[in-house]
């Protein structure tokens, strides 16, 4: 477990999320939300450093607005907050749902991950299945754009993120990401608000 959490912890992610087929997205853009592979591994190829911050984690029950077909409103669930950073820049808030009946067998690794990516893991996995993708926008009121101010993050546009399920030795947990103002996904795009 973590010992010591950022001031921050929980962020948390309250979106409207929605199937990427309703939004009119920049190719780029839409190309970075729904890439099936592996976040970590696609950063890692696009800089000299890589690594994961983590915030903070702690058990929590999943909310109704986070619940979904996998992972039912209630259920005890590890809640892992990470930044992603590139050359020392923070690319991606992520905030993954690991349910604690999910974290049994090989999977007891993912309670105690510290610094090493969760995808790493996930797709290093030969059990593992990634269910579809829903994408959303943050406004200048969410807690994501909040978390990059605190990072003084210059805030020019809505921010996207995207979140899916993945199913590991049949068994789910969430991931979501968010990709920060400096991300590479916005590079040389005019960002739709
Ligand atoms: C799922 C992945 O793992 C990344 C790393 C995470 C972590 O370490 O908590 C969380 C989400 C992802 O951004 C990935 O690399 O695609």
């Amino acid at each position: 477990m973590v010992d010591k959490q950022h001031k921050l912890f929980p962020v948390g992610m309250q979106a409207n999320w929605c199937s990427e087929g309703a939004l009119a997205l920049a190719p780029q853009l839409k190309d970075w939300l729904l890439d099936p592979g592996s976040l970590t591994a696609r950063l890692s190829n696009l800089s000299k450093s890589f690594r994961v911050q983590v915030l903070g984690q702690s058990v929590q029950h999943c909310t109704i607005e986070e619940s979904n077909q996998d992972i039912p409103p209630g259920e005890p669930v590890l809640v892992r907050e990470v930044l992603l950073l590139c050359n020392d820049v923070p690319q991606v808030f992520a905030r993954s749902l690991l349910p604690l009946a999910s974290l049994t067998g090989e999977q007891q690794q993912l309670a105690t991950l510290g610094s090493q990516s969760l995808g790493q893991v996930l797709f290093n996995h030969a059990n593992l299945k990634r269910k579809r993708i829903e994408v959303a926008s943050f406004d200048s009121q969410s807690s994501v754009t909040q978390l990059a101010k605190e990072l003084k993050l210059s805030i020019e546009h809505n921010l996207w993120g995207r979140r899916s399920v993945f199913i590991i030795d049949d068994k789910p947990l969430m991931v979501a990401e968010v990709f920060l103002p400096d991300s590479f996904a916005y590079q040389n795009i005019m960002v739709n608000a």
